[in-house]
């Protein structure tokens, strides 16, 4: 867009935030809290879809992907190990971002992953801010735990997300850590942040009260524009960066405003300090129109270099999962009946309008495990694979990739920490449908009870950059499956459940010769070969895709420092699933939650006790 067309707005702000989504939300509340002298702006790109059933029904968020008016509609260039399918990758285009959309289920890291991060990727100012210990009360201080009716509010004064867990437990997932204790891993994890493997059942962001989604625009959002500091304008879509021309003495670029386009028109906004919350896709797209990013890929793109950071896009990682169906009894209660009839979903939404109780008024999944590959495998077996490990491990020449793999390697090795982490879906699940003759049934008949993997921490890696024309949506690609360690330990995650099922939790409630699905293959999974069969098939996102700013040190391809300040620049911030350097085990709002806490406290301390700007 030409300077020219510019209409340049007279205010200046301390603080812009591009998008309103997960992560902004919840600094925007906290800032507008605790320094409510600052002028806060906030520009997102949606609109603030508020009192919106499909949004508040938690049984409904399905049907807000592919949508424009609440999805991005991003996808993926073809993905070779996934026999070259493309992959939406659904993003919430309306204030709340990706939380207003997501599918509810909160599951927080394991500890030695902060340690880690903190220990090997970061320099030594930034490992005390990061460290497990100093982390733990940013994963407390976002969320209430709601039980039943009864609000238990022990969070003070601060804006938070509702939590809860189910109302009752059916006989399937009352079953489900009984059949972890059976492969000998008694339950003894919370879920937070513990390191210890075995089954849990999570909360969701449900406010049980009301039964409807909680998500960071009602959570954070909303109350902080009563605080009279906040403004959120909406339809308005972020371009990039103004830059001064001059560096500091430190030779650094600093940002006066954005540039952002509203209803046809171009604008340029002032800010002293900008923070790019755009998420995973948008963020580094952000960064590399404006100058900031690889030199191949704006050149590309035509756009001038300001400051080469070849990390921008780059280091993109996501949960692939993989699961296996097996059909149950026909007195197991499950929601296959309902998604095949169309009268059965009529009388559930009659029941969520009525009394918002009902399937409706729940998430799709409540029962999690940690789960560590040495549950289940021999001796032998773990060791095979801890050897395969080990070679490919240092084996790998690239210094960023050597860091971060050495870090999954102590994962694998720990027999107390997940390789994946599975969970339970109550109906049918199978994702082979591409791969099925033309004209094959979405659905088929009898109840499932499904158990999903997602791999805890991949070692494929991909990629996000601006096309050559920088105004469409950005190239994705994850090369899923691509490191052949990704397929070992998927697939022997795949013999787990397997295995699981066999059990005698799971053959008590299985239907003797039942139906298995992925439908194209021969069961039981008895080999690691037949097991790597199914994945390219049958493996799906699990919608948590990070690492495109990561906070990492710029000499291993961060993005980001310690201070979530981009490298070359003076007032700059990114905080949203991008600044993750590796995926944590568990659905990843938790931890994009827990750093925007984190980044506060950090904007607060450079801010100063006391001030104050005119
Ligand atoms: C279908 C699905 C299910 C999921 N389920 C779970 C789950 O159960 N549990 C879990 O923990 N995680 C889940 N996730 C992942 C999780 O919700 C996301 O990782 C997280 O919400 C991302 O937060 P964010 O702040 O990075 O980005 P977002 O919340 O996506 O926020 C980005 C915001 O920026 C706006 N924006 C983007 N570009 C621009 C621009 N140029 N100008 C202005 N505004 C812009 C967007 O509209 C959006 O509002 C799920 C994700 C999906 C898609």
């Amino acid at each position: 867009m030409p300077d020219t067309n510019v209409t340049a707005e007279a205010e200046t702000y301390d603080f812009v935030l591009v998008g309103a989504g997960s992560a902004s939300c919840l600094i925007v509340s906290r800032l507008s809290q605790q320094l409510p002298h600052h002028k806060i702006l906030v520009l997102e790109a949606g609109e603030h879809i508020q009192n919106d059933p499909n949004v508040q029904t938690p049984g409904l968020s399905f049907s807000l992907q592919s949508n424009p008016t609440y999805d991005w509609n991003y996808i993926t260039l073809p993905e070779q190990g996934l026999n070259g399918r493309r992959v939406k990758h659904p993003r919430g285009k309306l204030v709340g971002g990706t939380s207003a959309i997501n599918s509810h289920s909160v599951v927080f890291p394991n500890f030695e992953w902060h340690d880690r991060i903190a220990e090997e990727l970061l320099t030594d100012s930034g490992r005390a801010e990061w460290n497990s210990q100093s982390m733990r009360d940013c994963y407390k201080r976002w969320q209430v735990v709601t039980s039943g009716p009864e609000v238990k509010d022990d969070v003070g004064s601060l804006d938070h997300v509702k939590t809860s867990y189910p109302r009752a437990l059916d006989v399937l997932q009352s079953r489900w850590t009984k059949a972890f204790e059976e492969l000998g891993h008694a339950t003894s994890t919370t879920g937070f942040m513990e390191s210890s493997t075995g089954a849990v059942t999570i909360t969701n962001a449900i406010d049980s009260t009301k039964g409807e989604r909680s998500h960071a625009g009602t959570a954070f959002m909303e109350p902080a524009l009563k605080r009279g500091n906040v403004t959120l304008k909406t339809g308005v879509k972020v371009d990039k960066i103004s830059f001064h021309e001059s560096l500091t003495a430190g030779g650094k670029l600093t940002a006066k405003g954005v540039y952002y386009t509203h209803q046809g028109g171009y604008h340029l906004i002032n800010a002293r300090d900008i923070i790019l919350c755009a998420g995973v896709f948008e963020s580094p797209a952000i960064l590399e129109r404006s100058g900031i990013g690889s030199r191949k890929v704006l050149e590309a793109a035509n756009v001038p270099v300001l400051y080469e950071l070849p990390g921008v896009g780059e280091n993109l990682q996501d949960h692939l999962n993989c699961s296996l169906s097996c059909e149950t009894e026909d007195d197991i209660p499950t929601c296959d009946e309902e998604l095949r009839n169309p009268e059965m979903q009529k009388a559930s939404l009659r029941e969520y309008g009525q009394s918002r109780t009902g399937r409706l008024a729940e998430g799709p999944a409540h029962s999690f495990a940690f789960t560590s590959l040495q549950m289940l495998e021999t001796p032998s077996e773990t060791q095979e694979l801890i050897e395969m490990v080990k070679h490919l491990v240092e084996k790998e020449s690239n210094p960023s990739l050597k860091t971060q793999y050495a870090i999954i390697r102590k994962t694998i090795e720990s027999p107390s920490e997940a390789t994946a982490t599975t969970f339970m879906i109550r109906s049918q699940r199978h994702r082979d449908r591409d791969s099925m003759p033309k004209g094959t049934p979405a659905f088929v008949d009898g109840n499932f009870v499904t158990v999903v993997a997602m791999l805890a921490h991949p070692f494929s890696r991909g990629s996000s950059h601006i096309s050559s024309d920088p105004s469409q949506q950005p190239e994705i690609k994850f090369n899923y499956l691509s490191h052949p360690l990704d397929v070992e330990v998927m697939a022997r995650h795949m013999r787990l459940i397997e295995r699981l099922f066999q059990k005698p939790t799971f053959a008590a409630i299985s239907k003797p010769n039942g139906k298995r699905l992925p439908r194209s293959h021969p069961y039981p999974i008895s080999s690691l070969e037949d097991a790597k069969k199914i994945l390219p098939i049958n493996s799906a996102t699990n919608y948590h895709p990070c690492g495109t700013c990561a906070m990492m040190r710029e000499d291993l391809g961060g993005v980001v420092d310690e201070r979530l300040r981009v490298y070359g620049t003076k007032n700059v911030k990114v905080c949203d699933a991008s600044v993750l350097p590796i995926v944590p085990r568990g659905n990843i709002l938790t931890a994009v939650y827990a750093f925007a806490e984190k980044v506060v406290e950090i904007i607060c301390k450079e801010a100063g006790p006391g001030s104050r700007t005119g």
